[in-house]
């Protein structure tokens, strides 16, 4: 049985394939291995939770697969796209086209409202004024919030923020969203509502989405947990729900 075999989660077309991806960081002359060897096919519309212990290489390699930082070896394709042959102004555009971000702090820009954060990534996609409107109202009704779209960040809630920086992720219909951490900074509720919505984007929306948690509640929430160890995969568990 090779690498690969064993971390199948079953259905279609892979919408990431990953073949002996590494990433090391080098402090002098010293080599430090984060990720070393890691075959995963993650099919079109799953719901993975990324899950290990503290130093894992968790988000080292959910920035990897987001096309945010590159491999030291192997190769990733995501979306259609062998990462490594795109430049780095080819990689920002696809990932603008394929990926949506949702992060533990929400990185919304304090000094616009939620009608202007979740506009940002199509002010770079050359919709025009009117589509844009449509986009972004019909994305913060998905995430129920559009009596809130004239507020600034610092009138909503840590919830509402969540749920305003994931209209922002999905705004220009990308076909998958990272999150590291979505419910980090969130109390029981607030975390059970923005998991509700993630499902829901997953299920309705045909989103495949790839989660870094900590928390077992939010795992429980995903289709598939991943479990990373010291750099390596380590098992897959099949989550009933
Ligand atoms: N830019 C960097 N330069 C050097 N080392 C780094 C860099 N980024 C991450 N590391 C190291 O890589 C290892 C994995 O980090 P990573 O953030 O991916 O882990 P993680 O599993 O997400 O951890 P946590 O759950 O604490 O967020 C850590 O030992 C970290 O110190």
């Amino acid at each position: 049985m090779n690498a690969a075999d064993r971390f199948d989660l079953g259905g279609g077309e892979p919408v990431i394939t990953l073949r002996d991806v590494a990433k090391s960081y080098w402090r002098e002359d010293l080599e430090i291995p984060v990720l070393q060897g890691i075959d995963l096919e993650i099919p079109v519309g799953a719901y993975i939770a990324l899950m290990g212990p503290s130093g894992s290489g968790k988000t080292t390699l959910l920035n990897l697969v987001a096309g945010i930082d590159r491999p030291t070896g192997g190769s990733l394709e995501v979306c259609g796209y062998d990462l490594n042959d795109l430049d780095d102004d080819q990689l920002a555009s696809w990932r603008n086209a394929h990926v949506g971000f949702i992060f533990q702090n929400y990185n919304l820009v304090p000094v616009l409202n939620a009608f202007e954060n979740v506009e940002l990534p199509l002010l770079l996609t050359g919709a025009g004024r009117g589509e844009r409107r449509d986009r972004v109202e019909q994305a913060l009704s998905l995430v129920n919030l559009t009596d809130r779209m004239r507020n600034y960040p610092r009138q909503l809630s840590g919830g509402q923020e969540q749920r305003v920086a994931i209209a922002r992720a999905i705004v220009t219909d990308p076909d998958l969203l990272v999150a590291d951490e979505p419910t980090g900074a969130l109390d029981a509720k607030n975390a059970e509502e923005v998991l509700a919505l993630m499902a829901r984007l997953n299920t309705e929306l045909g989103k495949t989405i790839v989660m870094v948690t900590h928390d077992p509640k939010a795992a429980h929430h995903a289709r598939h947990q991943i479990h990373l160890e010291k750099g390596v995969l380590d098992r897959t568990v099949e989550v009933n729900r």
